[in-house]
């Protein structure tokens, strides 16, 4: 099948390029990310109807800052370049970008000149998220300003003869109130695309890419039960059938029964060739003495695929491993223009003599968008809904050493946090609820006695793509149930604390 329109993202390393990518999405329109460093007639033989510049943590005028070819501005074809891409295209085209004197950062009042096709039915004061150090001083020839901020004289230039618009705000993000109807008037009104692209062509065309690939070779794939991994190996067998392997692993940092309710449920689902293997040993003798968040990611990282290699044997050919990778986990692991924030097992956490060759056909899409896919592959909601599980698992939620006994205290109290949130229907709308056993003791007193235990910490946050997340409301009432049962049922806790920090500044997990 052609892709008869597409739009082209050059990246210069933002944290928000695939956000770009998904918003773009969400209007009916493919899009693809490519590296920033593609000259002008590569760009042009891959026939894009639009380009977006995304935005990057360098400074344009500085030595080594990213370039992108100045001849894709006369291709003919509309460019929008978003806070670092918007500094360049100015810079490119003879303006000037220089340290401003006021930096911005989150919510900005907006105003903007809605005469210009960028801003067509947007009410002339709006909010834009803002995010930059650098501004635009001086306008390229045949540029105007058409949006600007108390503190940022230039927040959106365009040069409407050309199609070519920049903003220095961020309206892929959630925060940007119109943001959607910024890059919908980039898209339909500015390039004149139409919305005839969706999830299911996505599909097709995944697993038609997953059939070429594998060829004759067999391929195992990573199952953990969760979201991601179900949906990217039903996606694969779609692709390859019985030539694909499934392997859940019991690294004994699930939750309680997890492991044997997991492989009853998938075993009745799907007809995929599914095995679980016992790996409890193996991997706490791999934490043994691991204190360090980031040690204990790569210990398991490593011992995840020393099993597969080992399962991978047991086959006749098998060259791929599929994993449920989403985008989040690829951005945090760092890349080589963004920055590591946490090495996700399954990403920064692989060992570097690894003999396979990976399949990650979610590597691009966030939760909401694999939920979709799911949907339209038929698996059903007691899948779909569940809550993300860390592939890490119990390990990150346990501060300092892991042990059976310290595993066993956190397994109760969280079987008793996941039971009352779904008594009290909260579950679907919370993105994840669980508890941490943080290295903390501290003195109490019950039935008349002294105690000197542990604390459990309750962590249950809302976001619709685990980038940014707030922590959840909880009624008091249920609040209230979840303490005193945990205190009541798990001996060893004796105070219960709630943590109310957003991501950021927090991350959603405390490892
Ligand atoms: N216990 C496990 N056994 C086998 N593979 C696993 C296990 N835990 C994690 N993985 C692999 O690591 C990947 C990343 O884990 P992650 O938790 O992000 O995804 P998931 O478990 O599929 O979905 P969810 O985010 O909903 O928990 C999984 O998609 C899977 O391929
Ligand atoms: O498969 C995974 N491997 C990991 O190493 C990992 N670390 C965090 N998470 C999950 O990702 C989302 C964002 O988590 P953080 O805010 O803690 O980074 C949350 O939903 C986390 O549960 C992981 N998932
Ligand atoms: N978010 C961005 O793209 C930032 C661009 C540039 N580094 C600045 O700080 O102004
Ligand atoms: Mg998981």
């Amino acid at each position: 099948m052609m892709k008869a329109e597409k739009v082209l993202i050059l990246n210069f390393g933002g944290q928000y390029t695939q956000l770009i990518a998904r918003r773009i999405r969400e209007c009916n329109v493919y899009c693809e990310i490519i590296s920033s460093k593609k000259s002008a007639e590569e760009i042009k033989a891959m026939n894009p109807s639009a380009i977006v510049l995304s935005g990057g943590p360098a400074s344009v005028y500085t030595k080594d800052a990213p370039q992108c070819d100045k001849r894709i501005f006369a291709l003919g074809v509309p460019v929008l370049g978003i806070c670092y891409g918007a500094q360049l295209m100015a810079q490119l085209l003879g303006g000037k970008v220089s340290m401003a004197q006021v930096r911005e950062y989150g919510r900005a009042e907006l105003t903007v000149d809605n005469t210009s096709p960028l801003f067509r039915g947007i009410d002339r004061v709006t909010s834009a998220w803002m995010s930059h150090t650098d501004s635009i001083t001086s306008l390229p020839d045949g540029f105007k300003v058409i949006a600007s901020t108390p503190n940022c004289p230039v927040a959106a230039m365009g040069d409407i003869e050309n199609k070519l618009y920049a903003v220095q705000f961020h309206p892929e993000v959630e925060h940007t109130a119109k943001g959607m109807d910024i890059i919908r008037n980039f898209l339909f009104i500015i390039s004149g695309l139409h919305a005839d692209w969706t999830m299911d062509s996505l599909v097709e065309q995944t697993i038609k890419d997953i059939r070429k690939e594998v060829g004759d070779s067999d391929a195992i794939c990573a199952i953990s039960g969760g979201v991601d991994s179900t949906v990217a190996a039903v996606l694969v067998h779609r692709a390859i059938g019985d030539k694909l392997h499934c392997i859940l692993v019991d690294n004994g940092l699930l939750r309680l029964n997890e492991a044997e309710d997991v492989e009853k449920l998938l075993k009745e689902e799907f007809e995929m060739d599914i095995r679980r293997v016992d790996e409890q040993e193996t991997f706490l003798s791999a934490l043994k003495g691991v204190t360090d968040p980031e040690e204990k990611r790569k210990a398991i990282g490593n011992t995840f695929i020393r099993v597969f290699d080992r399962e991978a044997k047991k086959y006749d050919k098998v060259e791929f491993l599929v994993q449920g990778t989403l985008y989040p986990d690829v951005i945090e692991s760092g890349d080589e223009m963004a920055s590591t924030i946490k090495s996700h097992h399954n990403v920064g956490g692989l060992p570097e003599d690894m003999n396979f060759k990976l399949i990650e056909p979610l590597r691009y899409l966030f939760k909401d968008e694999v939920r979709q896919v799911g949907k339209e592959l038929g698996i059903p909601d007691e899948i779909l809904m569940r809550h993300p599980f860390p592939g890490p698992g119990l390990a990150i939620r346990i501060l300092g050493e892991v042990t059976e006994e310290r595993l066993d205290i956190l397994r109760r109290a969280d079987y008793i946090v996941t039971r009352e949130i779904k008594k009290a229907g909260l579950y679907n709308s919370l993105w994840q609820a669980f508890a941490v056993l943080p290295d903390i003791h501290s003195v109490g007193v019950m039935g008349d006695d002294r105690t000197y235990s542990e604390t459990i910490v309750l962590r249950a946050v809302t976001s619709s793509d685990g980038m940014t997340a707030d922590w959840a409301r909880l009624p008091y009432d249920v609040l209230d149930r979840i303490s005193r049962q945990i205190i009541n049922e798990v001996y060893e806790v004796n105070r219960v604390v709630y943590d109310i920090t957003s991501k950021p500044p927090a991350t959603i997990e405390w490892e």
